[in-house]
């Protein structure tokens, strides 16, 4: 049994306003008169949102849905909800859709919490007795209390966030679409959450969740399809998929060409007597890595041209995450390792070796300094870098190389 087959479901935008309306009349007018629409056909200013687009969904499977902005994955929710039609291709839905685009964005901010529950639940397909019978669990879920007989404009964004996940979850329904919704509310509420989606899946509802953080789908989703422009990049397996898609963002943004940086030379009146002239990673047998891979030896190799013999240098390396906050990932110097560097003048490379790289993958920043006490002798202040993995291990915060190993303890 499948609950839903999208087949080869392609949908059109436009974006100019003036022409989306005059294409929409148009539209119309060609659905009453039976004329062919041309629907296959971009006109003037329109672009594919989805192209030829399809997924099935059995009772109890949980399919993730990955992409960047843009991608069409709101787009997809809302065809399979009825509450767009596709362009091509066709949607067949067996049981009831509850979808949870946008959490608490249907209500009604003039009624009350009660009012609002009758009116969602109704359009979700309801009668006004059923919708009596699960109230107090609804209310209950939603730990609205007493507000619930106040007008709903009157509640945080998180009170209405909960209503609207409660109205969704009780009407029990065949497939579920959630749209980013598990990232509101406190960490109590979202645990609850998804204790209530796995019991909604024990009892065969099917869900298609949309998230931006890949670890929400790992935990959740056994499949998961990745879109990128409208169309399907890959699906299957979830860990496959996110490691796809994981490696396309850090990647997006990088190229391989950057793996070495050349500086350029600096004007003798400028030089503190040692030039940092390049930096690049190398493996273990000197070869440049575009780019690292977590788990694996990296050595970061810093060319430096001397114009004498030079001792006591500290370096300094720190690495901060593109993604993310920017935070400092990593700080070391050579003098916090009791390493003071001693180089003879003309070009050495000194090389900061690292037996695992344990940074997780994703874009980074490199700064580097050379000092001889507190004198700053040469600094780069931007060296970025790419790390990826063999495997998922986005889970995490930063990548343990390990082994495992049994013993036998019984005498
Ligand atoms: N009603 C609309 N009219 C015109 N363009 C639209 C409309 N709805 C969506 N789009 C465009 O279609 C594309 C897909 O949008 P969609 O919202 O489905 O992406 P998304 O993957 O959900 O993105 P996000 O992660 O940012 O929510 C985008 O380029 C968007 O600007």
């Amino acid at each position: 049994m499948t609950y839903l087959i999208v087949e080869n479901v392609s949908k059109k935008f436009c974006r100019n306003l003036k022409q989306s309306l005059k294409y929409g009349v148009q539209d119309i007018i060609t659905e009453i008169t039976g004329t062919n629409r041309n629907s296959d056909k971009l006109r003037n200013g329109e672009f594919w949102a989805l192209q030829n687009i399809s997924l099935q969904l059995r009772p109890g499977e949980a399919l993730g849905l990955v992409g960047a902005n843009g991608a069409g994955k709101t787009t997809l929710l809302r065809l399979i909800s009825g509450l767009m039609k596709p362009d091509t291709g066709c949607i067949k839905v067996r049981g009831r859709v509850a979808p949870l685009i946008a959490l608490g964005a249907g209500f009604n901010p003039i009624l009350t919490g009660r009012e609002n529950i009758y009116a969602n639940m109704s359009i979700l397909g309801l009668s006004t007795q059923q919708i009596t019978k699960r109230l107090k669990d609804v209310i209950d879920f939603a730990e609205i209390d007493t507000a619930i007989d106040a007008p709903v404009q009157t509640y945080s964004s998180g009170m209405a966030a909960r209503l609207g996940f409660a109205c969704a979850v009780h009407i029990e329904p065949d497939v579920l679409l959630i749209d980013e919704v598990l990232a509101v509310g406190d960490i109590k509420f979202r645990m609850k959450c998804y204790q209530k989606l796995a019991q909604l899946r024990e009892q065969g509802t099917a869900f298609i969740l949309v998230a931006h953080n890949p670890h929400v789908v790992l935990n959740v989703c056994e499949s998961s399809i990745y879109l990128a422009k409208g169309n399907i990049i890959t699906s299957g397996n979830t860990v496959d998929v996110i490691r796809a898609y994981e490696d396309d963002l850090n990647m997006v943004t990088y190229s391989e060409s950057e793996s070495i940086m050349y500086l350029p030379a600096k004007p003798e009146s400028e030089s503190m007597g040692v030039d940092i002239t390049s930096l690049c990673f190398k493996d273990n047998q000197g070869e440049i890595i575009p780019i690292l891979i977590s788990g694996q030896p990296a050595n970061l190799a810093i060319n430096c041209q001397a114009n004498q013999n030079i001792d006591n240098l500290n370096i300094g390396v720190i690495i901060s995450a593109l993604s993310g906050q920017n935070e400092r990932i990593l700080y070391i110097t050579s003098a916090s390792d009791n390493n003071l560097i001693q180089i003879n003048r003309g070009a050495v490379e000194i090389q900061m070796q690292m037996p695992y790289c344990c940074l997780l993958p994703g874009l980074y920043n490199a700064k580097l300094y050379i000092k001889q006490g507190v004198q700053s002798l040469d600094i780069v202040q931007s060296f970025r870098f790419a790390v990826k993995a063999n495997q998922v291990i986005s889970q995490s915060l930063f990548y343990q190389p390990h082994t495992w190993k049994v013993t036998n303890t019984s005498s």
